[in-house]
């Protein structure tokens, strides 16, 4: 028999029994699911990363919706079992869905939710970060601080590279892509330079209105360039941050072929997903190339890094905590909680997942809608 989970009851009296595997940050997720007939229990185990058998316990034969989080594995095994226990909603507290197989939450009627928006300024300005912690040394010359090694100024101390009309690369020019390539570009007056399926006219034509701003004030413009292969952003950028999606297409995007058309001195930053770097082929080219750096926030195998990588002095790296802002996390659990109720109540899908704005706002109640669900059409929502 399986193992009894540990869990929190919160209106135990609630006509709908929702789950959430893990607790969140924030209570406004708690109070619109209990003030909306829900009965929320909310997983209290002290592991980190929930098990399928774990998640088949949670949701026993009774469950109408479950939020989750992007560490478990949602399969058949888990779409089916929330199907056999009543229940239609799931939603992962993530923007990113590469852990849920949606062609089985098709077969068996789920609404995937996810979380778009609220977390895109945030993740663009920890990949910010990193770019500039990984550019100037940062975390090098902190531990070297710390050590009580510094005895004095010297010309040639931790120097590193300067952004300013330097050229930023930006693979996968979304939400969160373009939401960086701002910052680097008004914050550090870098060049663009942006390889995405689609066109990102908004971006460009924000680059053209701040480089005519310069210009008009007898600054050097920026420029930007929409690349026709993957390859011309690695040639040409100082900068290069990784923004897509984690799917077949980008899995092992940066190879050791990919790595070596880089510059000697580039700087690569990812927040996205481990995945899309060949971690072990980085470990080599880090090796080899004392001037080139990365800053990392996923790796292939959260939670571990590949053998080597905790020892690059070249490497800037932090645990997945891009989209770790209060306001963030909190908007996060409101969306993940709204997508799963507004499925539950049989409210239509909200027409733009980039607008979740009306559902953030504490004042009001928030519109009777699911913010995001990625499978509504497959599903005829
Ligand atoms: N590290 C963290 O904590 C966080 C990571 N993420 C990751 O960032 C990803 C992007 O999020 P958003 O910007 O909100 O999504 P988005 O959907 O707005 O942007 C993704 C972009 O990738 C592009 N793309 C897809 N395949 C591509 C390919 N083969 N080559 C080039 N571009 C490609 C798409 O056209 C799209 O413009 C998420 O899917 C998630 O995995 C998101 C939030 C936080
Ligand atoms: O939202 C995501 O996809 C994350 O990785 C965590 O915010």
């Amino acid at each position: 028999m399986a193992k009894p989970i540990s869990i929190e009851v919160w209106n135990p009296s609630g006509k709908y029994r929702v789950v959430s595997t893990k607790s969140m940050p924030g209570t406004r997720w708690i109070k619109l699911l209990t003030d909306n007939d829900c009965r929320l229990e909310i997983c209290t185990e002290k592991k980190t990363i929930l098990s399928v058998d774990d998640i088949l316990a949670l949701i026993g034969d009774h469950c109408h919706g479950v939020i989750g989080q992007l560490t478990e594995d949602w399969g058949e095994v888990l779409f089916s079992a929330l199907k056999r226990a009543g229940g239609t909603a799931f939603s992962n507290m993530a923007v990113g869905y590469n852990n849920v197989d949606v062609d089985a939450a098709n077969k068996n009627g789920i609404a995937i939710g996810n979380t778009p928006g609220v977390l895109t300024e945030t993740t663009a300005e920890l990949a910010a970060s990193l770019s500039v912690a990984a550019a100037r040394r940062i975390v090098e010359a902190d531990q070297f601080m710390r050590a009580g090694l510094y005895d004095g100024w010297l010309p040639h101390l931790f120097v590193g590279n300067l952004l300013k009309g330097q050229t930023v690369g930006v693979i996968g020019a979304g939400r969160i892509g373009s939401a960086y390539a701002r910052m680097m570009i008004e914050g550090f007056k870098m060049n663009l330079i942006y390889f995405d399926l689609y066109q990102s006219t908004r971006l460009e034509k924000f680059v053209t209105a701040y480089g005519q701003f310069l210009k008009a004030n007898g600054e050097q413009p920026v420029t930007w360039k929409r690349a026709s292969s993957m390859e011309e952003v690695l040639r040409e950028a100082d900068v290069i941050s990784l923004h897509p999606v984690l799917d077949k297409t980008t899995y092992h995007l940066i190879n050791p072929e990919r790595l070596a058309m880089m510059k000697k001195e580039a700087v690569l930053v990812n927040a996205s997903r481990g995945p899309v770097i060949d971690e072990v082929a980085l470990v080599e080219h880090l090796k080899a190339n004392p001037m080139f750096r990365v800053g990392l926030d996923v790796f292939e195998d959260e939670p571990y890094m590949k053998p080597g990588l905790a020892e690059m002095k070249n490497a800037v790296v932090v645990p997945h905590i891009a989209s770790a802002s209060k306001w963030t996390r909190e908007g996060m659990a409101t969306l993940a909680a709204l997508n799963v109720l507004g499925k539950i109540k049989g409210y239509p899908v909200w027409g733009n997942p980039n607008a979740v704005e009306p559902f953030l706002d504490e004042e009001a109640t928030p519109p009777p809608a699911c913010p995001s669900i990625v499978n509504a059409k497959q599903l005829g929502n």
